[in-house]
Parts: structure tokens; sequence; C-alpha cells
């Protein structure tokens, strides 16, 4: 069974319940999940994995999350030529500006996004958006 690795920030677990929920889409489509904090990963590391999930929260002023993850995305980029990523996070009260340039960004970088965008939710997931997140997830697997 192959792993896919999602990688995440969150600093007040919003992003983080998504996290697990679509690790757990992933698990229910036949694949291990393993879902982490930035912090414990390597972009390297990450190098050969065909398909991914990232999960931040928006920030700053409409940004990635700029001490761990806006620097772990900046290196992974060299390598996301030709992967599929699912993208997914929290927001407090913007026009999800942050998803949309992070897609933008992925894709000049070669990656396809899987779902064609990112799953956004206002605060904490409602049962709806765990629903998208899960069958994500199994998408993810099938991918
Ligand atoms: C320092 C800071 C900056 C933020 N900037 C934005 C922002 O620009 N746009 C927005 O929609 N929400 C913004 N938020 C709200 C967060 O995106 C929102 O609280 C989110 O649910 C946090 O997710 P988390 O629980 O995974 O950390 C900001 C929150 C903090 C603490």
């Amino acid at each position: 069974m192959s792993k896919i690795n999602v990688v995440y920030w969150s600093g007040t677990g919003n992003t983080k319940a998504m996290a697990e929920k679509l690790g757990e889409g992933i698990e229910a489509g036949g694949k291990e999940a393993n879902v982490s904090e930035v912090y414990s990963v390597k972009a390297e590391s990450l190098k050969e994995d065909a398909v991914l999930a990232l999960g931040c929260p928006s920030m700053g002023a409409e940004v990635l999350e700029e001490e761990a993850m806006e620097p772990f995305v900046a290196e992974l980029e060299q390598y996301v030529q030709g992967k599929k990523i699912a993208l997914f996070g929290s927001y407090g009260w913007g026009n999800c500006e942050w998803m949309r340039d992070w897609e933008q960004r992925l894709k000049d970088s070669g990656a396809e996004i899987v779902g064609g965008e990112g799953v956004t939710c206002l605060n904490e997931a409602d049962e709806d958006t765990l629903d998208v997140l899960f069958e994500l997830g199994k998408k993810l697997a099938k991918a």
C-alpha cells in the first residue's frame, strides 16, 4: 500500500481538522495517509511523491503562514512539475485570495490541482466541507 503525504500548518486547529478528514478519505480510498505538521517534513522528502496534499489557512494579509509554510512551499516548488496536489485551508474573513494565489503558483510550477481548486472553509469546517474533503481524499487515493 503506497502512502500519500498530507502536510499542513494550523494555528488554531481548523486546518488540522481538514487535514485529518482528508487523511480519512485517503484511507477509505485504499491508500495509507501520512498526515504531518509542516515542521516535521522536509520539502525534499516529497520529491518522488506523484500525489500529495498541502493545507494552510489564510494568514498575514491573504498569504500562507510565513514562518514555516511559506518557505516549505517555496522549496517544494522546484519539485512539483507533474505532481497531482490537493490544496485546502481555513480562512476568517477574506475572499480566498490566498488560495487562488497558491493554486496559480503551483500550476505555474507545473502541478495539477486535484479537483481543480483548493478546498476552503470559513473558520471551522462544517459537515459539508468535511464531506468534500473525505471525497477528495478518496479521489487522491485513486489519482
Ligand atoms: C495573524 C492572522 C492573520 C490572518 N489573516 C487572514 C487573512 O488575511 N484572511 C482571512 O480570510 N483570514 C485570516 N486569518 C484568519 C484565519 O485564516 C482563520 O482564523 C483560520 O480559521 C485559522 O485556521 P487554523 O485554525 O488552521 O489556524 C488570519 C488569522 C491570523 C491569526
